[in-house]
């Protein structure tokens, strides 16, 4: 717990009402910091410090606090022996959830002082004839927790029930487990899965928050499973939610992080048109609205953005928001790998002989040198723990095959890595082949199809919501179908995104899963959220599953899977393989079918980048605005093949990750 936990700043209004009910006195801060105090009786007040006015003290006694919004940064708390409300807005989620967490557990009573015993350390005091004085309440401790959660209900009280005999118990038990009903622990507390209060970040991570938080143009990159989508979400959670929007360059990269795709943001199509068109499609009142309301605009995935559009976006930023500075003064936080997949090329962008255009990556965009203030490398692995394995991945990302990383690569051809009958997800490099096995395994199946239609809270956003989610419109099941968790459900019971099971039968209208670790599960409707551009929210109401056999290398990007099966015998892109690879967690789970050398490349101005890019971080972290980047020296005489040589050996010599 931290000891920021019973601090927020967020805008506030504070509202009396008189002994009629109407409003009286009425207080508006557009920022102020909140803190949890007490005094020497240990009474609790909340202090509410505006920048540049009085401080303002609440006693908290006999308060209701509503918290039905705080991780959309909303919540107010009900002074109702004062007739005094606080309405909350605009607040951090994260730091809101945490500041409203601790309030409510110390308001529970359990940790604070009984009223006879403030009333007597009142006493006390006022006898001393010493000033109050006010200190900042201490961090909730696991104890407390604990206490709350059982004043709650969420722990039953030994006391509470007869205690049943043990083995009716343990009947009792292994039936809801048949059921797949296994009540699964609640927290006190269960916020948006956006806000993983559960993981830590470690220094590098931290790092790069706090650079975030200075309102720096920040990139950060690193290699697959290095925590840079989890650093996100804890950026996003930790910025005030007016004027921060949350991207990524695909749907489902945009989903995990509960973003936009930018696309989408932009308002500008795929970015086609001349500039004067985007200009004059961006200034559609809507899409306008949105560019002038944006402060801090952050990017998933950026290495499959491409430079062109990159360009377009920042001139349509900067003539739509009437100001001269990159991106229009909007804070920018990009992040991603670009040894991982990179943009896609449309037809029109190739050259005569189907060569690849000179400016493919968003790095060569002419605003990227205008824009990117700061850079940062995350280099511990938290996907794998294998050291051998993250050693491998560590080669095949930049390109660089040794035979030992062949036969290695290849040993895994032959080992059985399915349990409980789950087969392994095949991952395909191109869709239709992964829609074209899940529809003929489903077929080959007997028994009765079920189908469960999604409910969309808004019909028109169908199409979007089928781009951007995981989750279908339509699910078609059999038994024996082979799924996809889609929900952290119970994490200490494996029942995470990216579990896979069976589906074992159907009740009470919906299916019940065995995962691989033999926990079976009673499928329940889940909430699937998109957020428009204009920062609304779409939900979808659906089984939160989705046929599992195959899927695409481009779909998977991002993920941690746990038993996949490849063939890169068509890989077409760099980096393809890499991703493939890289979404396991251990070189046990899983099957690589026909490994060769040729599978294997990193693009060589992805290598110089990054090759400048390390240099870069390692003489001063900060790169001076409008600095030319300086890529090649001009120097001629060695061969291209030579010169990536030993731009790999480079990288190599100085290894690009460390493991945990
Ligand atoms: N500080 C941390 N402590 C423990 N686990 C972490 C930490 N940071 C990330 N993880 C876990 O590591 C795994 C990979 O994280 P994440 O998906 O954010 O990596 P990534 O860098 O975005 O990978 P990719 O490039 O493949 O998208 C996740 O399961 C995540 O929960
Ligand atoms: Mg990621």
């Amino acid at each position: 717990m931290e000891p920021t936990d019973s601090v927020v700043t967020c805008a506030v209004n504070i509202e009396w009402q008189t002994a009629t009910g109407t409003t009286g006195r009425k207080l508006t801060y557009k920022i102020a910091t909140l803190r949890l105090i007490r005094n020497d009786v240990r009474e609790m007040y909340v202090e509410v410090s505006p920048d540049k006015a009085k401080p303002t003290k609440l006693k908290l006694k006999d308060v209701t606090v509503h918290k039905k919004f705080m991780t959309e940064g909303k919540a107010s708390i009900k002074f109702n022996a004062d007739r005094c409300i606080l309405f909350l807005s605009n607040a951090p989620p994260g730091p809101l959830v945490a500041f409203l967490r601790t309030l409510v557990i110390k308001l529970g009573g359990h940790a604070g002082e009984s009223e006879a015993q403030v009333q007597k350390n009142l006493r006390a005091h006022l006898l001393s004839g010493k000033p109050t004085t006010f200190e900042d309440v201490s961090p909730v401790t696991t104890a407390e927790m604990i206490m709350a959660r059982k004043a709650a209900g969420l722990v039953k009280k030994a006391t509470m029930t007869t205690p049943s005999p043990p083995h009716a118990k343990k009947r009792k038990f292994e039936e809801l487990k048949s059921d797949g009903k296994l009540p699964l622990p609640k927290k006190l507390y269960t916020p948006s899965p956006l806000i993983e209060e559960d993981i830590k970040l470690n220094g590098e991570q931290n790092e790069v928050l706090q650079a975030c938080l200075s309102g720096k143009n920040i990139f950060f990159t690193g290699s697959a499973g290095t925590g840079k989508s989890l650093l996100l979400k804890k950026i996003i959670s930790t910025l005030p939610p007016d004027g921060t929007v949350a991207t990524a360059s695909t749907g489902v990269a945009a989903c995990l992080i509960g973003g936009t795709t930018l696309h989408n943001f932009a308002g500008i199509g795929g970015g086609d048109a001349s500039l004067a068109r985007c200009i004059e499609l961006a200034s559609r009142s809507s899409s306008a609205q949105i560019w002038r309301k944006c402060k801090r605009l952050i990017i998933d995935e950026i290495s499959m953005i491409d430079s062109k559009f990159f360009d377009k976006i920042e001139a349509v930023a900067r003539n739509i928001r009437r100001n001269d500075k990159p991106f229009g003064g909007i804070q920018l936080i990009l992040c991603g790998d670009f040894f991982q997949l990179p943009p896609v090329i449309k037809r029109e962008d190739f050259g005569p002989n189907g060569t690849p255009p000179e400016k493919r990556f968003c790095f060569q965009a002419e605003a990227w040198e205008k824009c990117i203030q700061m850079v940062y490398e995350l280099k511990q692995v938290h996907r794998q723990t294998d050291a051998q394995f993250v050693k491998i991945l560590n080669h095949i990302r930049i390109g660089h095959i040794t035979d030992e990383i062949v036969d290695r690569l290849l040993a895994t051809s032959r080992q059985k890595i399915e349990a409980n009958g789950i087969l392994a997800t095949q991952l395909c490099s191109h869709t239709n082949d992964a829609n074209a096995i899940n529809e003929s395994k489903l077929e080959n199946l007997s028994g009765e199809k079920f189908v469960f239609k999604a409910e969309d809270s808004d019909p028109t956003m169908t199409k979007q919501l089928n781009n951007q989610l995981q989750v279908p419109g339509e699910l078609v099941l059999k038994i024996g179908a082979q799924v996809m968790l889609l929900r952290n459900i119970n994490v200490s019971a494996g029942l995470v995104n990216g579990a896979r099971g069976i589906v074992s039968k159907f009740k009470d209208g919906v299916p019940i899963v065995k995962f691989k670790n033999n926990h079976e599960y009673f499928c329940k409707h889940e909430k699937f959220m998109v957020r428009t551009a204009a920062g609304a929210l779409v939900v979808r109401k659906q089984i939160p599953l989705k046929l599992a056999w195959a899927f695409s290398i481009h779909k998977s990007q991002g993920l941690t899977l746990d038993c996949v099966e490849m063939s890169l015998s068509k890989v077409f892109e760099a980096g393809q393989a890499y991703v493939a690879l890289s979404r396991a967690k251990s070189l046990d789970s899983i099957r690589v079918l026909d490994f060769d050398k040729k599978q294997v490349w990193a693009n060589a101005e992805v290598l110089r980048f990054y090759k400048l890019f390390r240099r870069r971080i390692h003489d001063m972290t900060m790169i001076p605005l409008g600095e030319k980047n300086g890529r090649g020296n001009g120097k001629s005489g060695t061969s291209r093949d030579g010169k990536l040589a030993k731009l790999k050996k480079s990288l190599m010599e100085k290894p690009l990750v460390t493991i945990c």
